[in-house]
C-alpha cells in the first residue's frame, strides 16, 4: 500500500496565500511555483516550461530516483540550492506512468496564458500558470496509463460506527475511464472479500479511517489508500453533491441509496472532480449492488485458487488467462469482473447459460460475429476521454466504427432463431445509438488519422469549404514558396539556393558559405537581407519571404482553427449520445463474453452446468481447466474426475470428502478443479466436466496449509490457523470449503488434532459442502462416526520400487504417503533415501501403535462392554465400527478380523 498525505483542497475561489517570508526572497516564478506547491502537497508537482515539466526540491529527489532521470539544480532558494529535474512534454505520459504504478499521484501545472501576454503585462510578470489536473492511480483515462483488459477503479470506502460495535461500511467504485459507478453496503466481517472483489486501484477513506488500527491490515492490502479530510465523506451535504454532479435537482430518478452509500458515493464524485479539475466527466447513475447477490470469496481465497494471477503474481497460468478468448478489451474486462464476482441467483445465471448455449449450437454465427468484434473499437474510453477533452481524432473514429459495427452484429444477430433473454437485450442496446451520426462521422473524418488533434489534417477535403479554402491558400503559398526558390537560384546564378524553414527564423533562403558573400554584395544585398552565418552555411531572409510566411502561418492557423471547431462539434454530438453510445459498448462486450465463453466450451469440451438452489454438488468426469490446458499443451491426457456433495437423506452419503493419497497425486489439483467448476458455472460459463449439477454456493473458501506470510509478520502456522479461524467461524450450509493440508504447518499431533477437531466442526456445525485433502491417513477413522463424511484417495501403483501416478480419485483411503518415493523422483541421494526408508519403518510400528490408543479412545466402540455385545450391535453400527478399525490397518482384513484385531488392541490397552 501506498501511504499518502492527505490534499488540502483550498475552496475553489481562495487562492493560498503565498508565504511571506518566501515571497521576500525568491524569484517572481519560484514565488508562483511555491504558492502552487503549496496547495497540491502530498502530490508531485509537475510544473510546465516551455517543452518541459521541471521538478522541483523534493519532488525532483523523489521522480529522479524513480525515473531514473538526472537530478540537476537551478538558482538557490534561502541560500541553498534549488534540485530541479524535469521530463519532456511530449513524453510526459511515458514518466506519470511510471510515477503512479511506484504510488505517486502528480499534479499537472501547465501555462495558462501566451507568454507574450504575460510580457505585455510588464517585464516581471510571470505567465500564469495553473493545475489542470491532479493525475491518481484510480482517476486515470488514458490508454498508455490503463490496463486495456482491466477495470481501473477508485473506491470510496465510508464507515458508520454502530454503538453495539459491528460497523457497517459504505462503497462506491467508480472507473472514470468506462463511467462505471456502482455502491454497496457491507459489514466489517464482509469488508475484506468486497473489496477483494472490487480490486480498487486506489481507495479514499477519511483521515480516522486511514489511522484505524482494526482497518489497517484490511487497507494495506489495496494498492493505493488516499486519506482525506472529513468534509468530503459528510453524509449531510451527501445527497447535494450527487444531485449537483448529475445535474439533477432531487434523487427520485436515481437509484434509492442508503445514507452510507450516498456518502460514499458523494466521496467518490467530489474526488473526481477535484482530480479533473473543473472537467466532468460523465458517469452512469450510481448503480445499486444487493448484498449477497454475488458469491462471497475473500482475498486469501482468490490468491490461492489463482483466479486472475498466479500465486507468482502472473496473468498467466491463472483461470482468468486460460478461460479468456475475448477479442475486445471491453470483453476482456467483463469477463475479469464476473470472474471477480460469481453469481448467487440461478435465473440469472441461467440467462447467461442461455446466451452461450446459443453461440455453442451456432459456430457460424459465433465466428462471423467475433469477426466483426475483433474490429470494433473500445468505445467507453474513447468516450471516457472525449468527455474530459483529452480525447483525439481516433476516439471519433472509434465511435463512428464503432456505430458502423453495431449495425454488422445486428444483421447478423437478426439470422438467430428465438434469441434468448440476454441476446434479446444486447440487440435492442446495439439499436440504439443515431446511424445519422456515425454518417456525418464518415463524411467528416479523413482515412489517415493523427493521433491528436493539434497535429491537424483529420478532418476529410470537401466536409467544410470554409476548411478547404484556407487549407488551399496555405499549400497554395506553400507552391508559391517553392517558386520562389527557382526564381532566386535563378536571379542569384546559385543553384544550391534553398528555401527552409525552423521555428526560430520562421522561412529562410539558405546557401553554402562560399556564395553568402555574393548574397551580402550589391546588388544582391537589396533583395537578400543577412540573417545568421553558420559553419558551412549562410542564412538570408526577403521581405516577400516575410509577407509569404504571414500568409502561410495565418492559413495553417485558420485551417488548424477550424478543424478543431470541427473536432469540438462531433465529439459534443457524441458526448449528447453517450448513453446510447455507452449501452452499445456494454452490448459489445456482453457479446464477445458469451462467444468466447462458447469458444471455449467447444475448443475444451464443456458441458453446460445445471445450477438450482439446491445444496446438491455432483459432478460427472470434472477436470481442472488450467492444468488441463497446460497438459494437453506437452500432449499429456487429464484424468477426470467424478466428486458428489450432495446431500442424500437417510443414506451415509459425502457432503465432507476426506482425500487422502500420496504427494504428487492429484489431491490439490482436484481440490482446487470442483472450486473452479463451482465459480465457472456461477458466472454462466459452461464447465470442464461432462455433467455437472450445482447448488448456488453463497462463500467459497478455500485454504492450503503452507502459504506463508512474512512480509505481515506472521508464521506460515498462524497464517493457517487464522485463516481457518474465519472458515469455521463464517461458512455456512451454502459454502463449499476446500482445505488442503491444514495443521501440516505445525508438530504432527498438534496438526492432526486440529485437523481432526476441524473436520468434526465443519460436519457438525457449519455443515458445509467440503473437500480436505489431508496427509495425516489416521482423520479416515472419523468417518465410522460422522455420517456424512466420505473418505477418498487418489490412486497410484507401485513399479519396481518407484511409484506411478494414476491420478483417479476412488472411495477409500491411501496407506501411506509415497512421500519418500517422490523425494527419489525429485533427486535425493540414494544413501538419503535408504536412511529415510530405514527411520520411516521404525517411526511407523512406533506411530502407529500410539496413534491407535489415542483413537481407540474416542470411538463409542469401546463403551461396548463386551464381545458378544459388540457382535449384537446393530450392523450398521458394526460396519462403521469396522471401517474404523481397518483404518487403523491397512491391509485388506475381513470384518471378522478386523473385529478381532480391535479386541486384541483394546486388550492391549491399559485397564482404566
Ligand atoms: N487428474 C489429473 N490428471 C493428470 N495429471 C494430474 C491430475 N491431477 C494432478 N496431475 C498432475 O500431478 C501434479 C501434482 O498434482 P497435485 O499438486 O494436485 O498433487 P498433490 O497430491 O496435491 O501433491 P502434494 O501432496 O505433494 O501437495 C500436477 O501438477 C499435475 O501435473
Amino acid at each position: 500500500m501506498t501511504v499518502q498525505q492527505p490534499i488540502p483542497v483550498p475552496p475553489p475561489d481562495e487562492a493560498p496565500a503565498a508565504p511571506a517570508e518566501a515571497a521576500a526572497r525568491v524569484t517572481p516564478m519560484m514565488e508562483q511555483y511555491l504558492e502552487i506547491k503549496a496547495a497540491h502537497q502530498g502530490l508531485l508537482l509537475f510544473y510546465r516550461m516551455g517543452d518541459f515539466y521541471e521538478l522541483f526540491f523534493e519532488d525532483a529527489e523523489i521522480a529522479s530516483k524513480t525515473l531514473g532521470i538526472v537530478l540537476t539544480k537551478r538558482g538557490k532558494h534561502q541560500g541553498a540550492d534549488i534540485p530541479m529535474c524535469g521530463v519532456p512534454v511530449e513524453r510526459s505520459e511515458d514518466y506519470l506512468h511510471r510515477l503512479i504504478s511506484a504510488g505517486h499521484r502528480v499534479a499537472v501545472c501547465e501555462q495558462t496564458e501566451d507568454p507574450a501576454a504575460a510580457k505585455a503585462r510588464g517585464n516581471k510578470s510571470v505567465v500564469r500558470r495553473g493545475v489542470v489536473r491532479l493525475v491518481t492511480p484510480g482517476t486515470l483515462t488514458e490508454d498508455t496509463l490503463l490496463d486495456a483488459r482491466a477495470n481501473n477503479y477508485l473506491l470510496a470506502i465510508a464507515r458508520a460506527r454502530a454503538s453495539g460495535g459491528g460497523d457497517r461500511f459504505g462503497l462506491a467504485w467508480i472507473d472514470i475511464s468506462t463511467a462505471e459507478f456502482m455502491v454497496t453496503e457491507c459489514s466489517s466481517g464482509e469488508l475484506a472479500a468486497t473489496l477483494a472483489r472490487i480490486n480498487p486501484n486506489e481507495a479514499i477513506v477519511t483521515d480516522a479511517l486511514f489511522n484505524d488500527s482494526e482497518l489497517g491490515q484490511t487497507l494495506r492490502e489495496l494498492p493505493a489508500v488516499t486519506p482525506l479530510t472529513r468534509d468530503v465523506f459528510d453524509g449531510a451535504t451527501a445527497e447535494k453533491r450527487l444531485c449537483d454532479y448529475f445535474a439533477v435537482a432531487t434523487m427520485d430518478g436515481l437509484a434509492q441509496l442508503t445514507r452510507l452509500e450516498a456518502t460514499a458515493a458523494a466521496a467518490a464524485v467530489t474526488y473526481v472532480d477535484r482530480t479533473q479539475v473543473g472537467k466532468h466527466p460523465p458517469l452512469s447513475p450510481p448503480a445499486r449492488e444487493a448484498s449477497g447477490a454475488t458469491m462471497a470469496i475473500d482475498p486469501a481465497t482468490r490468491a490461492n485458487l489463482e483466479l486472475t494471477r498466479t500465486l507468482a503474481g502472473e496473468r498467466r497460468g491463472s483461470l482468468l488467462d486460460a478461460i479468456d478468448c475475448t477479442v475486445t478489451s471491453a470483453g476482456s474486462r467483463l469477463l475479469a469482473q464476473r470472474l471477480a464476482a460469481p453469481l448467487t441467483d440461478a435465473p440469472a445465471i441461467a440467462r447467461r447459460l442461455d446466451a452461450v448455449s446459443t453461440f455453442v449450437a451456432d459456430s457460424a454465427a459465433r465466428e462471423d460475429i467475433r469477426s466483426i468484434l475483433r474490429g470494433a473499437p473500445d468505445m467507453s474510453r474513447a468516450l471516457a476521454r472525449l468527455s474530459v477533452g483529452r480525447g483525439g481524432p481516433r476516439d471519433l473514429a472509434g465511435i463512428r466504427d464503432g456505430i458502423i459495427a453495431a449495425d454488422q452484429v445486428l444483421t447478423r444477430l437478426s439470422e438467430l432463431d428465438q434469441p434468448p433473454q440476454e441476446i434479446a437485450a444486447v440487440m435492442a442496446a446495439l439499436q440504439r445509438p443515431s446511424r445519422q451520426l456515425a454518417a456525418e462521422f464518415a463524411s467528416a473524418l479523413d482515412e489517415q488519422l493523427p493521433l491528436i488533434k493539434r497535429d491537424g489534417g483529420f478532418v476529410r477535403q470537401g466536409y467544410e469549404p470554409a476548411l478547404d479554402e484556407a487549407r488551399n491558400l496555405r499549400d497554395a503559398s506553400r507552391l508559391v514558396v517553392a517558386s520562389m526558390q527557382a526564381r532566386y537560384a535563378d536571379a542569384t546564378s546559385v543553384k544550391g539556393l534553398k528555401i527552409r524553414h525552423n521555428n526560430v527564423l520562421g522561412y529562410f533562403v539558405e546557401v553554402t558559405a562560399q556564395h553568402g558573400d555574393k548574397l551580402m554584395s550589391a546588388p544582391l544585398n537589396a533583395t537578400f537581407i543577412h540573417r545568421q552565418t553558420l559553419a558551412g552555411q549562410v542564412r538570408f531572409t526577403t521581405s516577400e519571404l516575410g509577407e509569404i510566411e504571414a500568409k502561410i502561418a495565418n492559413a495553417g492557423d485558420r485551417a488548424l482553427g477550424l478543424e478543431l471547431e470541427i473536432f469540438e462539434r462531433l465529439s459534443a454530438k457524441a458526448m449528447a449520445i453517450s448513453d446510447d453510445l455507452r449501452a452499445a459498448a456494454h452490448a459489445f462486450a456482453l457479446l464477445d463474453v458469451a462467444t468466447s465463453l462458447a469458444k471455449l466450451a467447444v475448443d475444451d469440451n464443456y458441458v453446460r452446468p445445471e445450477v438450482d438452489d439446491s445444496l446438491g454438488f455432483a459432478i460427472e468426469a470434472g477436470r481442472h481447466p488450467v492444468v488441463e490446458q497446460a497438459l494437453k499443451r506437452n500432449g499429456e491426457p487429464f484424468i477426470a474426475n467424478a466428486c458428489d456433495l450432495s446431500p442424500a437423506p437417510g443414506q451415509k452419503s459425502g457432503q465432507l470428502w476426506l482425500l487422502t493419497g500420496p504427494n504428487m497425486a492429484g489431491k490439490s489439483t482436484f481440490l482446487r478443479q470442483n472450486a473452479l467448476i463451482a465459480l465457472l458455472a456461477q458466472i454462466g460459463s459452461f464447465v470442464p466436466a461432462t455433467r455437472a449439477r450445482i447448488g448456488i454456493v453463497d462463500r467459497l473458501f478455500s485454504r492450503v496449509g503452507a502459504a506463508d506470510d512474512l512480509a505481515r509478520g506472521r508464521s506460515t502456522f498462524m497464517v493457517e490457523m487464522v485463516e481457518t479461524a474465519a472458515i469455521l467461524n463464517q461458512a455456512g450450509e451454502r459454502s463449499l470449503v476446500i482445505l488442503d493440508e491444514i495443521g501440516r504447518g505445525t508438530a504432527t499431533f498438534d496438526g492432526l488434532s486440529i485437523a481432526w477437531a476441524a473436520i468434526e466442526h465443519l460436519h457438525e456445525s457449519n455443515r458445509c459442502r467440503t473437500l480436505f485433502a489431508t496427509h495425516y491417513h489416521e482423520l479416515t477413522a472419523l468417518s465410522a462416526k460422522l455420517p456424512r463424511m466420505f473418505n477418498a484417495t487418489v490412486r497410484v501403483k507401485e513399479w519396481q520400487g518407484n511409484v506411478v501416478f494414476l491420478h483417479e480419485v476412488l472411495p477409500g483411503s491411501a496407506d501411506r504417503s509415497y512421500g519418500i518415493q517422490v523425494a527419489k523422483l525429485a533427486g535425493l541421494p540414494p544413501a538419503v533415501i535408504t536412511r529415510a526408508k530405514s527411520v520411516l519403518s521404525k517411526l511407523e510400528a512406533q506411530d502407529r501403535g500410539q496413534t491407535a490408543r489415542a483413537l481407540v479412545d474416542d470411538l463409542p466402540l469401546f463403551a461396548v462392554p463386551s464381545r458378544a455385545a459388540a457382535e449384537a450391535a446393530p450392523p450398521s453400527e458394526a460396519e462403521l465400527l469396522m471401517e474404523a478399525v481397518k483404518a487403523l490397518h491397512p491391509d485388506e482384513m475381513s470384518p471378522r478380523e478386523a473385529l478381532d484385531a480391535l479386541y486384541a488392541l483394546k486388550a492391549k490397552l491399559p485397564k482404566q
